[in-house]
């Protein structure tokens, strides 16, 4: 599944039309058609239905739903918010088949007569604004969405909530709240920020029968699914030995956080990985490893130089501190540069004086920031970052030639080159203090198991948060009481369904 802008959705569209010779009026159609169906499902025929068509293709879709719920039975009124002689191309041909069809539509163009026509509807189908919105929200429609949103009816919109912007770094001025979204064909960035995500309800996405060919024209952002995990994952051979899967090396864990370092290691040997050491301070080792006594242990009790020499991964700064001995170590890490280095937690904030370091490393450097820690190394505003996440994140990654996971909601991978993924499981359980430190050796076993650093990053992303997931869905936790050991514990359900 990719992952558009507005401008590569229309040229997506574009392509299917001029290349791939399917008409407009027949991607209208299959839109419409299949969130009709949707529609179907989810609601009884004894509901009362709007649908509120405005002046673009987004209307237009919304012609179409109309004339197959009409078809079905259901009672639709079709209320036109703007004038006739705005309807025009596709969305007239396919209005034209609804007036052949003899199904009334109504011209509301205002907020009185809106509002008197919605008495006694149960559903509002909001097909008003779809992805070609620009700036603020005109009148009539401002004062229409906002009694809408006011409606005790369920809203389920058609493609985007009208008036939301499909880009990230839009401000939103007003939008529909809808219950549900039928995203059509691609979803849209906003689907995965902080601030506009929570419009679009529940969602789904609807393939409009574009050629995949079509894809090749836009920069490819996806979202990695449970295929692309099974299809990647690698598979453990008979004859292997604790050397074939690799020998990592966790750093971390000053006098007073110990536990953090405990779950990166324990992650680490659960998540695959043959051999895990820990390098930490000497009086924590005993409490360590009364948790993880799979691990071997290190005394890191004056920071220094530790010889990364036959170790095939090293996760760096995990509950490691702030004080300036930690930051030389992350410094005498980042030099040796022949090992795939992870670094996380405090270790980004001693990264954020070693930046210069990045570009000179010969192994993969992979950097596991949350929104706030990624606005500490950009120095920008953490609303900053939540709104133009993708471009933030592949502009550092860019810069700095490094692998970056912004971990959040929606999780963006992000390659050196750009290539960007988005992970979409995971639930609130998560947000709780540990679970970064179980993703860091999650991911510390995977690269040193894949050939590919980026499928390494999107099966941990994807393996953490289905552990969480599944341990809510099996009621062995709920999201109150999720902890961070629990999704090391649940790991074992995650590679059942590998194999
Ligand atoms: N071939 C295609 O392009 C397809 C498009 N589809 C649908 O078409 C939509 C995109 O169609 P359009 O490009 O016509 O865009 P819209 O349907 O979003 O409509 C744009 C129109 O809305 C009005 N508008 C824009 N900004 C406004 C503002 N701030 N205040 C008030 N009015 C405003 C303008 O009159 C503008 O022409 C998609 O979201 C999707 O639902 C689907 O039918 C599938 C095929
Ligand atoms: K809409």
């Amino acid at each position: 599944m990719y992952i558009v802008t507005a401008e590569d959705m229309y040229e997506i569209d574009r392509f299917a039309i001029d290349q791939g010779g399917i008409d407009g009026t027949i991607l209208m159609e299959n839109a419409g058609q299949a969130i009709a169906k949707e529609m179907m499902i989810a609601e009884e025929k004894s509901c009362h239905m709007a649908i509120l068509v405005g002046s673009g293709n987004n209307g237009g879709d919304g012609f179409v739903i109309a004339r197959y719920l009409k078809n079905e039975g259901y009672p639709v009124k079709v209320l036109q918010l703007v004038p006739n002689e705005k309807i025009k191309g596709d969305a007239a041909y396919h209005k034209q088949l609804l007036i052949h069809q003899k199904v009334p539509i109504q011209e509301v163009l205002t907020t009185d007569k809106l509002l008197e026509c919605l008495v006694n509807v149960d559903i509002v189908i909001d097909a008003i604004l779809g992805i070609g919105v620009t700036g603020e929200i005109r009148e009539p429609l401002r004062g229409m969405i906002s009694i809408i949103n006011e409606q005790n009816a369920r809203i389920y919109s058609v493609d985007i909530p009208s008036g939301l912007p499909a880009n990230e770094n839009h401000t939103i001025d007003i939008a529909i709240k809808a219950d549900r979204t039928y995203i059509v064909e691609a979803p849209k960035q906003s689907l995965f920020l902080e601030n506009t995500a929570p419009y679009y309800g529940e969602w789904k996405v609807i393939p409009i029968g574009i050629p995949i060919e079509a894809y090749g024209m836009i920069p490819k952002v996806r979202s990695w699914n449970l295929k692309d995990v099974k299809v990647s994952f690698p598979k453990r051979a008979t004859f292997s030995h604790k050397g074939s899967h690799g020998k990592g090396l966790v750093i971390g864990g000053q006098e007073l956080m110990p536990g953090s370092v405990a779950l990166s290691s324990r992650a680490a040997l659960k998540a695959g990985a043959g051999l895990v050491t820990v390098a930490t301070m000497e009086r924590n080792i005993p409490v360590i490893a009364n948790y993880c006594m799979e691990a071997m242990y290190q005394n890191l009790s004056n920071f220094g130089h530790i010889d990364l020499a036959g170790f095939d991964g090293v996760a760096i700064g995990m509950g490691m501190g702030r004080n300036r001995t930690a930051k030389t170590f992350v410094e005498d890490v980042l030099a040796q540069e022949d090992v795939p280095v992870i670094i996380d937690a405090d270790g980004l904030y001693h990264l954020k004086e070693l930046l210069g370091m990045l570009q000179e490393r010969r192994s993969p450097t992979i950097l596991t920031p949350h929104y706030g820690e990624m606005a500490m190394l950009t120095n920008q505003e953490i609303e900053t970052i939540k709104k133009a996440p993708f471009t933030m994140a592949k502009e550092f990654a860019q810069e700095h030639q490094v692998y970056l996971i912004l971990k959040g909601k929606y999780t963006i991978i992000t390659a050196p080159d750009g290539t960007q993924m988005v992970n979409a499981t995971g639930n609130a359980g998560l947000a709780k203090g540990g679970t970064g430190d179980v993703l860091s050796g999650i991911l510390l076993a995977f690269i040193m198991q894949h050939e590919s650093v980026l499928e390494a990053m999107n099966n941990a992303c994807f393996i953490h948060g289905m552990s969480a997931d599944l341990r809510i869905e099996s009621g062995q936790n709920t999201v109150i009481d999720l902890l961070a050991s629990d999704v090391i514990d649940g790991l074992t359900n995650v590679f059942r369904t590998m194999s």
